[in-house]
């Protein structure tokens, strides 16, 4: 029931009840005018009219629009309803005689929603028989609405059919990438394109053979650059590209051999490639692969990720010779903070002359984008002071492709993606602007994953897979378990915060037995650096760490992952577990689950096209010859705490 919009009157009480009189008042009116037309209405007069109907409607037949129909229908339902009125009255009449004729307002007023209800199942009823899209309102002689509610409702419940998800064509048919590296090594040699010098680079760095990724990736960007850095295929934009591949299956080689081979023809050093990182320590450790393959060209390579002072990356990146800023830099690595910082701050930091920009841990980076980075790097490398305006190979920002958009032929900007989690979300993948993009991925999501709800990812080959289950109280006793009984080690444990990484370290470093190192926010740069290093020099066998070290981070021989913390995302989980089992190595991941967090953690990795988690029980008895030493540990643990606590606020 619909509530009629009365003005804006008071809503008070009184004004309601007047409101409520006024309107009876206006519907007795209304039917004491209806009865006596309908009284002096003769019987001849009906038939008339619908004599002069039939009349009428052979010619309107099959061209009746759907207004007319309405009509029709209306008026059937007005004739019915004044029949049924008219029996009505007969009936009244007859009562009339023998109560006598003065029936009161009240008995009157109590005919009038009769009288509707009858003309509204009438009319319910015709619709029915008709097409039940013309709603009808029954309309009184002479035209006004008799009712003015509208009857909802009557539907039947229906089950909701399941929506199929439907991928860009690209999306859903990639060029697929072997999953298996041990089986699928390609010989550097076979490879077409790739320069003598570079492979002379990659022996001396211990390549002998490609990775799946490298061998399908490589091939392509080099392809894109066939016509030289100045033009695309054809003289056409070149496709973007973007890789899905699993966690350490050799992803960065596979930007920086092509990248290195296109530069090494350059003439005149501009910045022509920008990586763009989610953070400093991947960012060090991309700029030196770089910096390995560029060794012994005139290729620059500069990073700029705040880790030096904004004045000294500026010198870095350009110099002034007679009054002009020249570019010292090819290859820029950056952090998306410090790189706007020099889009909008150096003047003489300048990207027009950008011909490759890759975006590493690409989903990370799509999260981030509230930064606008992107923008900004589109604004700067399109953005045309006035000398090079007459230029032949002036930049003008690409548009859709039309006849009338037939520009000149202009140094093209190419994408390059990368991420083991790659969104398929074309929504948030439009944020990138891609052109044309070409998707490689080892996660063929057009078949039997399409219609998941959750995307599945690809998890290394080597990679074993273990579930723990096991009480909070337990869980620092299983750590030590792992590391002194069975050594794991070197061990990498991931905690959901900082407090707790600080807190596990303080309690495994009091236990004594096994060197402990923590590793987050809370550590600067170089500490951080230092930390990373003799963990992987082995000097620490166990490495508590937050999220920070979970991306990207290339630790070599890290034997095991243990998630002290399970990670609430498959995205975090999938990072922190490719820790471990990189370039084709065996690794085992270990989660510890508290009985609540099973089911759900379980399903979202199964969900996650995980190949099989097992279950790793630790027997009670295993632990209790620690129990004491632990509980006197605690203890302790309490007094260091108090006495830190104190020094800081004292
Ligand atoms: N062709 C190759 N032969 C031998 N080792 C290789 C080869 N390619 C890469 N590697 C090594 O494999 C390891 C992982 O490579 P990389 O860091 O590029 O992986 P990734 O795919 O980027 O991983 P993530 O997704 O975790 O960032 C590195 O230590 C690298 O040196």
């Amino acid at each position: 029931m619909i509530n009629r919009y009365l003005g804006e009157e008071e809503d008070s009480e009184s004004s309601r009840e007047s409101r409520s009189r006024a309107l009876l008042a206006k519907l007795q009116e209304q039917v004491k005018a209806r009865e006596r037309q309908s009284t002096s209405n003769t019987a001849d007069e009906d038939d008339e009219e619908q004599r002069k109907r039939k009349r009428e409607e052979p010619e309107t037949e099959g061209v009746q629009s759907e207004n007319e129909r309405k009509t029709d229908l209306t008026d059937e339902v007005a004739s019915s309803a004044k029949k049924k009125k008219k029996q009505k009255k007969s009936s009244t009449e007859n009562e009339s005689v023998n109560t006598g004729d003065k029936a009161s307002d009240n008995e009157k007023s109590v005919e009038i929603p009769e009288t509707s209800e009858s003309v509204l199942e009438e009319s319910k009823k015709t619709e029915e028989s008709v097409d039940p899209q013309i709603s009808q309102e029954p309309k009184a002689e002479d035209g006004s609405s008799q009712t003015t509610f509208h009857i909802l409702g009557g539907f039947e419940e229906k089950t909701v059919q399941k929506v199929k998800r439907v991928l860009p064509q690209w999306l859903a048919q990639p060029d697929v990438i072997q999953r298996d590296i041990k089986n699928n090594l390609i010989p550097i040699s076979e490879v077409p394109g790739i320069c003598l010098t570079l492979l002379k680079k990659l022996e001396a760095n211990g390549i002998q053979s490609f990775f799946p990724v490298q061998a399908e990736v490589i091939p392509a960007i080099l392809e894109s650059v066939s016509s030289g850095l100045l033009l695309g295929p054809g003289g056409y934009r070149p496709r973007d590209i973007c890789v899905s591949a699993p966690t350490g299956s050799g992803k960065t080689l596979a930007f920086v051999i092509p990248v290195v081979q296109v530069l090494s023809k350059r003439v005149v050093c501009e910045v022509r490639v920008l990586a763009v990182l989610p953070t400093k320590e991947l960012a060090q450790q991309v700029s030196k692969v770089f910096s390995t393959y560029t060794e012994g060209t005139s290729l620059k390579v500069v990073m700029i990720t705040g880790q030096k002072s904004f004045a000294a990356e500026q010198t870095a990146l350009s110099e002034i010779r007679g009054g002009v800023s020249h570019s010292l830099a090819d290859i820029v690595v950056a952090t998306p903070g410090r790189l706007v910082d020099h889009i909008n701050k150096n003047s003489n930091f300048s990207l027009q002359h950008l011909r490759f920009l890759i975006i590493d841990e690409a989903d990370r980076m799509i999260d981030g984008m509230h930064q606008s980075w992107l923008t900004q790097v589109t604004k700067a490398v399109y953005r045309n002071p006035g000398d090079t305006q007459t230029s032949v190979f002036r930049r003008i920002l690409p548009g859709p492709i039309t006849v009338a958009s037939l520009s000149p032929p202009q140094i093209p900007l190419q994408k390059l993606l990368f991420s083991a989690t790659l969104t398929q979300n074309p929504e948030k993948l439009q944020l990138l602007d891609l052109h044309q993009p070409r998707l490689f991925s080892s996660t063929h999501s057009g078949t039997e994953t399409s219609t998941q709800s959750q995307e599945a990812f690809n998890f290394p080959q080597g990679l074993a897979e273990y579930y723990v289950p096991c009480t909070l109280s337990k869980k620092p006793l299983i750590i030590l378990h792992f590391l002194l009984r069975l050594k794991f080690s070197p061990a990498l444990c991931f905690t959901n915060s900082r407090e707790a990484a600080h807190r596990l370290y303080l309690l495994v470093k009091l236990f004594g037995g096994v060197e402990v190192a923590e590793f987050s926010s809370k550590l600067n740069p170089s500490e951080r650096q230092k930390t990373l290093k003799d963990f992987e020099q082995g000097k620490i066998p166990l490495l508590i760490s937050t999220d920070a070290a979970a991306r990207g981070i290339d630790i070599n021989g890290v034997k095991c992952v243990i998630n002290y913390d399970a990670p609430q995302y498959i995205r975090t989980y999938i990072h922190r577990v490719g820790r471990t089992a990189r370039a084709g190595k065996a690794g085992s991941a270990f989660t510890f689950l508290l009985e609540v967090q099973e089911k759900c953690f379980l399903q979202m990795v199964r969900d996650a096209g995980s190949p099989g988690i097992q279950r790793h029980f630790v027997k009670p008895q295993a632990l209790r010859s620690m129990e004491t030493h632990y509980e006197q540990t605690l203890a302790e643990l309490g007094c260091t705490v108090f006495f830190q606590i104190k020094a800081k606020y004292t």
